[in-house]
């Protein structure tokens, strides 16, 4: 009786163009895949260009559309981010907002509502209604709330609870968990000191020992690890920098460092940057890596440092996100081939805003209407509601709650 034969896999395919052209792991196969793919992109794009002079073109109205639908409804591919209700707001409103698109009153003040459903009576702020707090979903939903702007939204932050949730996840050593019970690493640190400073809360009692904690993730390679003794990644390189200059004390980790383990992360020909050591290019670190740039320029200034105006190559970064990470109908990508989505839309559109406005001088590739709203690179919301919200919370003065006794 005949047998049918089942497809070859495409990591037994991999395995053999491996073998075939003598290169050392799977991983350089798919880096030569993606090169390639990128290529073609970065090739199309020269013979259109002589078309249309005014290429590559940002697509912001689809952008505006795509997400203004995402808003409203979400397909059922996003069912596994039902515990991430806050952050869908968060990337919707953010991108919306780096889009320069202004939201209509009642549809702000229904999003505000419904994050106010998904803060715990014990402070902080959950996944979705009901959930127990999560510093993540804490931080996703006062990004948003801020982003909103109006006091309705500011009001729906309970920070005397916020700041009793905070505690409860603090540990002894200066670090945070996630949740009660939950893992330690530096996303925590991030998530816990930026919604403190961003709503007045922040107390030194609150950070004691943090500083040296967030100190001790960064690597040998000179990026930022979830917690000592891990592998440095563009994400927590983020949260490792940003929560130190919240505390003031950026100048404290080794930033020759971490600016050439920064810099060796943007691909010489994709453009875009990879998330960590020898992983392919991905259109979200435009951001988690992209943002260190501004802030470690700063920093280096501050000490009387000579530094180079371009740290980075912000015309490549911003091809790449351009050509290769736009999906023609709206929403942006991790890389050809990948689908679109609203976690991407919003971190590329934010690397794209820090490719375009480096150091208060504005660099545009293609259109000057391609240009998108700045975005503040420790909190990752437009300055400008940055500002306002701080101002805000600043003349509420202290909250009610300075520490718990639960807590050492
Ligand atoms: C504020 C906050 C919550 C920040 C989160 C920061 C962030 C993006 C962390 C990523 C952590 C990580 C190890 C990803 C690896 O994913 P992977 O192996 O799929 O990707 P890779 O191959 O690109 O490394
Ligand atoms: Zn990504």
């Amino acid at each position: 009786m005949a047998k049918t034969l089942p497809l070859r896999t495409i990591e037994e395919i991999k395995k053999q163009r491996f073998k075939d052209e003598g290169v050392v792991t799977i991983t350089s196969v798919e880096q030569s895949e993606v090169e390639e793919a990128v290529y073609k992109k970065l090739y199309d794009l020269s013979l259109r260009i002589k078309v249309n002079p005014n290429l590559p073109e940002l697509l912001q109205e689809s952008h505006k559309c795509y997400l203004l639908d995402c808003l409203i409804y979400l397909s059922s591919g996003y069912q596994s981010l039902d515990a991430s209700r806050p952050w869908l707001c968060y990337w919707i409103l953010h991108a919306l907002a780096l889009l320069g698109i202004k939201i209509e009153e009642k549809l702000k003040s229904a999003v505000a509502k419904f994050l106010g459903k998904c803060q715990s009576p014990d402070g902080g702020f959950g996944g979705g209604p009901g959930h127990l707090p999560h510093l993540a979903a804490t931080y996703a939903a006062v990004n948003a709330l801020v982003t909103l702007g109006t006091e309705e939204a500011y009001n729906i932050i309970n920070r005397d609870k916020l700041l009793q949730f905070l505690w409860s996840v603090r540990q002894p050593d200066g670090s945070f968990c996630m949740h009660r019970d939950g893992e330690i690493d530096i996303r925590g640190v991030y998530c816990a000191l930026a919604v403190a400073s961003l709503t007045n809360i922040l107390s030194e009692e609150l950070v004691r020992g943090t500083f040296q904690w967030i100190v001790s993730c960064q690597t040998y390679e000179g990026g930022f690890s979830g917690c000592p003794g891990m592998e440095a990644h563009g994400g927590y390189a983020f949260c490792g920098l940003s929560a130190l200059i919240i505390l003031g004390k950026g100048h404290l980790c080794d930033l020759q460092a971490l600016l050439r383990w920064t810099v060796n992360r943007q691909m010489r020909l994709e453009g875009g940057f990879q998330g960590r050591t020898n992983k392919l290019v991905d259109g979200c670190y435009s951001f988690w890596q992209g943002a260190a740039f501004p802030l470690i320029y700063t920093l280096l200034a501050e000490d009387g440092t000579q530094v180079k105006d371009h740290l980075f190559d912000e015309r490549a970064l911003q091809e790449y996100i351009l050509t290769c990470c736009q999906h023609p109908h709206g929403g942006l990508l991790d890389k050809p081939g990948k689908h679109r989505d609203i976690y991407h839309t919003s971190y590329t559109l934010s690397g794209l805003s820090v490719a375009q406005h480096f150091m208060n001088d504005v660099h545009i590739l293609g259109d000057e209407e391609n240009e998108v709203e700045c975005t503040h690179p420790v909190y990752n919301i437009r300055p400008d509601h940055v500002r306002k919200a701080m101002l805000y919370f600043s003349n509420l003065g202290a909250p009610n709650n300075h520490s718990n006794s639960n807590s050492t």
